[in-house]
């Protein structure tokens, strides 16, 4: 997909979810997330942190379209995403939005081929995925051709990271939201996830935006943003 404006942005966006009350800033009240303006370009590498409950979560899945904005508008890859319907948005993330989830979310009695082309199937509509790309690609994150056929269940966690990886690759997306996905690793561990990440940003040229609690991994990225610089919503009222 070529487009000439920016990978993510936020024009006037706020958000709030139902029956829920916030205590705020005197004009962001009963918010979840206010971000007048937020722009992310195309390439470049962005650590996303903040304290619980800030909005990162919140964020990530107004960024991917599985909450939409209460008002104002959001832009992914030069598309006016937020005023899609909701399956033309569903089409638009399986072929344009990878995402690794903080619990990688395989399907436990699939294979890692199968976990794979369930991704490829649901972004089909943009070419179809040949069994060697998802091999290359399994290759490049050293991931064992024998473990192509094992059912995820029995995978080591390092090992699931490395599939849930591929599968949000195999679409070749512009876009990748890592959530929180190394808290369960060990320090030397995370270095080489994110050291494979990267390497990944370079070989297909993605936009990354990683979200994590853990401030020691933000000199990896080109850019840390503290989700409290953006979100005017200051405070959650218990
Ligand atoms: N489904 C929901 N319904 C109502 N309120 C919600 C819902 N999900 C989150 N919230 C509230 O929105 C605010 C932002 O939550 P969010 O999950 O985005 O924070 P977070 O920064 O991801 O937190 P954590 O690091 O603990 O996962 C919090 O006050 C939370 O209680």
């Amino acid at each position: 997909m070529t487009h000439s404006g920016a990978a993510i942005e936020f024009d006037n966006v706020t958000f709030r979810y139902p029956q829920q009350r916030f205590a705020k800033s005197s004009d962001a009240k009963d918010l979840a997330i206010k971000i007048n303006n937020w722009q992310v370009s195309t390439g470049q590498t962005i650590f996303v942190s903040g304290d619980s409950g800030s909005g990162k979560s919140t964020l990530l899945n107004l960024i991917c379209g599985t909450l939409t904005p209460t008002t104002g508008t959001i832009s992914i890859l030069g598309q006016r995403f937020s005023t899609l319907s909701e399956q033309k948005r569903d089409r638009f993330r399986a072929q344009h939005i990878g995402v690794v989830f903080q619990q990688f979310n395989l399907i436990p009695y699939l294979t890692v081929k199968q976990n794979i082309d369930v991704a490829a199937y649901f972004g089909k509509g943009r070419k179809a995925t040949s069994s060697k790309e998802i091999d290359d690609l399994c290759q490049q994150l050293n991931l064992a051709t024998e473990l192509l056929e094992r059912p995820a269940s029995q995978l080591s966690v390092g090992q699931q990271q490395r599939v849930a990886i591929a599968r949000a690759l195999i679409n070749r997306p512009e876009l990748l939201i890592v959530d929180e996905p190394t808290s369960a690793l060990d320090a030397s561990a995370r270095d080489g996830f994110i050291q494979l990440l990267l390497n990944c940003v370079q070989q297909y040229e993605f936009t990354l935006i990683f979200v994590s609690h853990d401030l020691s991994l933000a000199s990896h990225f080109e850019q840390h943003i503290k989700i409290a610089d953006i979100n005017e919503v200051l405070e959650v009222r218990a």
